[in-house]
């Protein structure tokens, strides 16, 4: 069994871990930590554990950490790196869910993140854990970046456009929209139910520092810079996150649905629907896949792709239990086999 410990138990994502983990076949929850909860039973915080988590939530400290086979940092930003050079010393293998190793330029981070890094010898050891481009270095990897969630719905929705080179690299247009429980669990005014239910707005236009983050893994993709405009928007929804983008064809666009079809054909977690479908969120909440629909609306010369995850699953806890699941050599399904809640 994998002795899994978790910091940041209580957050949302903690808790979607707990979820997901509870019924993992290899799995053994051996600490959860909380500082504001530290000596409460897990299950009597969250009741849906109950004969599930057996355990209490404990402080984070780096002694109890390190009894453990990996950690997952569930944490804001700028915690796990406090951390990790500790942990991985002790032979602990990590997968961050803030954005503490995503971006690999150290000053660029701190320009978006606004706190100077703390162990920036490591960012170049790190693997960022969207396993749909980096499975193979994900299986070896001391220390995962797990992906934020919009980067993973709008990466995922460009890839195969970029890849074929079909679309200006300068001009991609992404326009997202996340439910409320992308901002976490702490109290904010902007996601109070009077203020974000029944409303809807866009937010970071100016710019949002999943940014850098989409334009690093598209670069890549593309093999040079790509010019990116990203708006994310607040749904007055709890989970989700619909990702609308749009590329401008610079060569004559072929069969686009063959193209995404071959491009995710072995992926157990990208749905390529139909051509004509719209990708809801709530075929995915709860579940681990990107569902997406590619469409050139009227023949012209833009390509739109529909793409949407639910922002705790496959935006975040699932995918770090899918990058698990690849660091341990497990089958990579283990427990995310889930199917979307529908209605
Ligand atoms: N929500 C989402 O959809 C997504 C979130 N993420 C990222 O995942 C991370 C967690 O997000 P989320 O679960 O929403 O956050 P929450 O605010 O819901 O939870 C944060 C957790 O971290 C703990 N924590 C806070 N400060 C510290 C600290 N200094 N040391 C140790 N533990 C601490 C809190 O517990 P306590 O204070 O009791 O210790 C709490 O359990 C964030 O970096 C977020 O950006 C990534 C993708 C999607
Ligand atoms: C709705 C909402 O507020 N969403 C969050 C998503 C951030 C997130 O979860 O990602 P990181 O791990 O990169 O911080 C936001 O825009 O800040």
């Amino acid at each position: 069994m994998i002795k899994v410990g978790i910091v940041g138990g209580t957050g949302y994502t903690g808790v979607e871990l707990l979820r997901l983990l509870a019924l993992h076949p290899e799995v053994e929850l051996t600490a959860i930590t909380s500082r504001s909860e530290a000596g409460l039973a897990v299950s009597a915080l969250y009741p849906n554990l109950r004969g599930h988590v057996d355990i209490a939530f404990t402080e984070p400290s780096t002694q109890v950490l390190s009894a453990c086979d990996v950690v997952f940092f569930a944490t804001p930003n700028g915690i796990a790196m406090q951390q990790v050079p500790e942990l991985l010393a002790a032979g602990v293998r990590v997968i961050d869910l803030a954005a503490d190793f995503r971006i690999q330029d150290a000053q660029e981070w701190s320009r978006w993140y606004g706190v100077t890094h703390s162990c920036p010898e490591l960012l170049a050891e790190a693997v960022y854990g969207l396993p749909e481009v980096n499975r193979e270095a994900i299986k070896n990897a001391r220390l995962v970046a797990n992906p934020g969630c919009y980067p993973t719905a709008v990466q995922l929705g460009f890839l195969p456009l970029i890849k074929a080179g079909l679309i200006d690299a300068d001009t991609l247009i992404a326009d997202a929209k996340s439910g409320a429980s992308g901002a976490g669990r702490k109290a904010e005014i902007g996601t109070l139910m009077a203020e974000a239910g029944e409303s809807f707005k866009a937010y970071g236009s100016g710019g949002h520092r999943h940014l850098p983050e989409i334009k690093q893994g598209l670069t890549d993709a593309a093999g040079a810079p790509v010019g990116l405009t990203f708006v994310p928007h607040l749904l007055p929804m709890i989970r989700g996150i619909h990702a609308t983008l749009y590329g401008r064809l610079i060569k004559p666009a072929g069969d686009l649905q063959a193209l995404f079809e071959a491009a995710y054909a072995n992926e157990p977690f990208v749905d390529v629907m139909p051509a004509g479908s719209h990708p809801e969120t709530r075929s995915v909440r709860g579940g681990n896949m990107c569902r997406m629909a590619v469409v050139q609306p009227q023949g012209g010369d833009t390509v739109v792709v529909l793409s949407v995850i639910d922002n705790l699953v496959k935006g975040a806890a699932g995918q770090a239990v899918q990058n698990m699941n690849l660091m341990f050599g497990l089958d990579e399904r283990a427990g995310l086999s889930i199917i979307g809640l529908l209605p």
